[in-house]
């Protein structure tokens, strides 16, 4: 039986850190299930790491079911949650519940969704069908047109104080967990200390009780955007193009394929067919 929702709170209780990475399809996926990794996550991320959009805004509920699915037949031990897409859940509580659903019958556990207090009746409303919810405040990247860019949140005393507010007022609406996006360190490390629900950070530093990165980021194959929280722990682009040159070079010289590479037919039968077509 994979992790359930209750594992990862409990979690936070044990005070053993969680690890969430992204995840969009099959391959990857297997490879971070088996590794160990606490939770996937299917991010609207994939809309600029998968699809190759400037940001997050375009990705549709269509879409992310699709890499839901695909994670969601990898997955042994994880869990699996999934980001409710810009618009599939701000216009009505209508719309969120019914998109939960979606995302739910597509294979996740859990769906995620940005937004403070201002999202605290959408969220209790979903939790009261059943389905279970993680917020996600500070950097908000579905708002990214209003908020002008990616930026740092939390650094005065102020927003300090509303992010603290926003995180609370998720906790008493039922979220199971929060993923909090570039916020100073100081702060993010007093909202772990607040609440009792895990906060998993993303750019906000070691205090949270677990840590998010985008896969591709990690694996260093993404090079759109290096965002300074991203560490590396390889450098895959270089690696693909030297293999895809490598290959590139073997077609042309005829060094690939290689005897092992190719089938045979009976030495008989081809003597009988050199025969037939006179050869
Ligand atoms: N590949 C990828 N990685 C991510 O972490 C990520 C996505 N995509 N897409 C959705 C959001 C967008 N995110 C981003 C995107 C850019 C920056 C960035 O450019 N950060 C700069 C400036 C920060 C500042 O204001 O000082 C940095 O140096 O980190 C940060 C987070 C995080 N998420
Ligand atoms: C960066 C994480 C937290 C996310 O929301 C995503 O990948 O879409």
């Amino acid at each position: 039986m994979h992790k359930s929702v209750q594992d990862i709170i409990n979690m936070k209780k044990e005070k053993k850190k969680i690890s969430v990475i992204t995840s969009y399809d099959y391959s990857l996926a297997s490879l971070c299930d088996k590794a160990g990794i606490d939770v996937l996550l299917v991010g609207d991320s994939a809309g600029m790491v998968m699809l190759g959009y400037e940001n997050t805004l375009n990705v549709s509920m269509e879409q992310m079911c699709m890499f839901t699915e695909a994670v969601s037949r990898a997955r042994k031990n994880s869990l699996l949650v999934s980001d409710l897409p810009f618009m599939s859940y701000q216009a009505s509580i209508e719309d969120a519940i019914n998109n939960s659903g979606r995302l739910i019958k597509a294979g996740a556990d859990a769906v995620k969704l940005e937004g403070g207090s201002i999202m605290a009746e959408t969220i209790r409303a979903i939790v009261d069908i059943g389905i279970p919810v993680m917020g996600h405040i500070g950097f908000q990247p579905q708002t990214t047109t209003l908020s002008q860019g990616y930026k740092v949140q939390g650094k005065t005393k102020d927003t300090a104080m509303k992010l603290i507010e926003d995180a609370k007022e998720l906790e008493d609406a039922g979220v199971f967990s929060i993923a909090l996006e570039m916020v100073s360190h100081e702060v993010a490390e007093i909202i772990s200390q607040t609440v009792s629900v895990p906060i998993i950070g993303i750019g906000s530093g070691v205090g949270c009780d677990g840590q998010v990165l985008v896969i591709q980021d990690l694996l260093g194959m993404y090079e759109k955007i290096k965002p300074k929280f991203a560490k590396r722990y390889m450098n895959l682009s270089e690696d693909i193009i030297k293999s895809l040159e490598d290959y590139k070079n073997d077609v042309i010289s005829g060094k690939f394929p290689a005897e092992e590479h190719w089938f045979s037919m009976e030495e008989e039968e081809l003597k009988k067919l050199r025969e037939q077509i006179g050869g």
